[in-house]
């Protein structure tokens, strides 16, 4: 798996240089098509669904079990949309775009001769067989499956060895978990509450032995991550539910989406993805493909468009056709880079414009192997354009696990989901004791 995964990432920077057109086996490897909708059954039967009572802090009452709804969509192609309000065509000249944009009244972008055109919903990609993928079984559903992905983690090779090294209740054991927090990335300041409230309780004698003060440990941890492990409700009164996806270059964002996409559609919501990744080429590509797939319609503009000319067009199609669910993709960007994280600014600005109340969702996925940096890339990004929620992803392979604790220590924005596999069905709604129980040693009753 993981040298599969290097592969990958080799490859996809190989790309980024030399511009190289994408695979069928990239394309299957970023989407492939659900092979064990069993599995996707079993976990959604062990997991809570998205569609729990709302949170306190939703925007609006969703309903629990929408009502049925008509099945997805085919790809089409649209007809012309309506003028451009001219308060639009401003918010779209805000900020200069790197490249040439297309008119502010949508015109094809002169982009390469295969770019799709601009009101064009769907894929020309030919199929793509995912036969990258049959050899990948899906993580096992629930707690197994987290323990699973999670056991080569710094945090469980970490605490799996302690109890070996340091069977007595004594400082050492301390120091031992306190060196163990600090190299999984939990952070300095986390990792110092939770030793010294654990230092505090063995010398008041509140553990008969050292199980017990890891006991203690466990509950400390959990009860760190609960309050941020809020599921995304979708508000269904939305029409449509704009969900925003941001983060920083190859965290995963196109890849989630397409897992999201799954997830969406297997609920019956009718669905539209904006294929806003417009500055890689294979971006754009893969939604379309994962479109054409599964019959989702994607609107793209083609590479060096305009990120929020294409979120725009989308929003336009998607309230036009009654669709409950957009997915906006955005280009990853570095939080240092200031000019295109403005540009974020500017898609979430141009949505208002057309619905003031998106988009509903902000989700920044965060790569879970980039250790402490998430914090300053989640800070940049929340200031840019107000994070509302996160994707935790590549906690199977060399994740460290702890950043999940400092993020939700320093921000408390909530964690929806939790990549542990490339699978549409690794794609986890976020359950702090599952994710907890996976990187403690399993003794410990998980
Ligand atoms: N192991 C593992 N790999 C993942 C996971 N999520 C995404 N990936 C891989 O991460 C790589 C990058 O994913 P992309 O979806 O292309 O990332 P991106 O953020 O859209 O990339 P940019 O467009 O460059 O910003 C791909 O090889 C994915 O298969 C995960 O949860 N686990």
């Amino acid at each position: 798996m993981l040298s599969f995964f290097r592969r990958k990432k080799n490859e996809t920077a190989a790309e980024k240089s030399s511009e190289r057109g994408f695979t069928t086996e990239e394309l299957a490897a970023a989407f492939p098509d659900a092979q064990a909708d069993t599995h996707a059954d079993a976990q959604q039967a062990q997991e809570p669904s998205p569609d729990l009572p709302p949170r306190a802090d939703a925007p609006a009452p969703a309903a629990p079990n929408p009502a049925p709804l008509a099945p997805a969509p085919s790809p089409q192609v649209f007809a012309a949309e309506p003028p451009v309000p001219p308060e639009v065509v401003a918010a779209l000249h805000e900020i200069e775009p790197p490249v040439p944009p297309p008119a502010a009244s949508f015109a094809p972008p002169a982009a390469a001769p295969d770019a799709p055109s601009q009101q064009t919903i769907s894929a020309e990609t030919e199929p793509v067989a995912p036969t990258d993928y049959i050899d990948k079984p899906a993580a096992p559903a629930g707690k197994q499956g987290w323990r699973d992905r999670l056991r080569g983690s710094v945090f469980a090779r970490s605490f799996g060895g302690l109890f070996s090294r340091n069977p007595r209740l004594d400082d050492d054991l301390l120091d031992e978990i306190e060196t163990a927090l600090i190299t999984a990335d939990v952070g300095v300041g986390a990792t110092t509450a939770l030793v010294e409230g654990l230092r505090k309780r063995m010398k008041s004698r509140e553990f008969a032995d050292a199980q017990a003060l890891l006991g203690a440990l466990r509950a400390e941890l959990i009860a760190m991550l609960q309050p941020v492990a809020k599921p995304l409700v979708i508000d269904v009164n939305a029409k449509p539910f704009v969900l925003l996806t941001v983060g920083v270059n190859g965290v995963g964002k196109t890849t989630t989406i397409g897992k999201l996409a799954k997830r969406f559609r297997d609920e019956g919501r009718p669905l539209m993805l904006a294929a806003g990744d417009t500055f890689r080429a294979a971006a754009v590509a893969q939604l379309q493909a994962w479109g054409e797939r599964n019959g989702v319609p994607v609107v793209a503009q083609g590479q060096n468009a305009d990120a929020a000319s294409v979120a725009f067009d989308a929003l336009q199609a998607a309230k036009a056709r009654g669709t409950q669910v957009l997915i906006a993709d955005t280009a990853g960007r570095l939080h240092t880079q200031q000019g295109l994280m403005a540009e974020l600014g500017k898609i979430r600005r141009v949505l208002g414009k057309v619905d003031p109340t998106a988009p509903h969702e902000v989700l920044m996925v965060i790569d879970g192997t980039t250790g402490q940096n998430a914090l300053s890339q989640l800070r940049q990004f929340h200031a840019a354009v107000g994070v509302t929620g996160l994707v935790v992803t590549k906690l199977d392979g060399t994740a460290k696990g702890g950043v999940v604790f400092a993020l939700a220590r320093e921000f408390g924005i909530p964690i929806r989901f939790a990549g542990i596999g490339e699978r549409p069905e690794d794609l986890r709604v976020f359950d702090a004791e599952a994710f907890v129980d996976a990187l403690l040693p399993e003794a410990l009753g998980g």
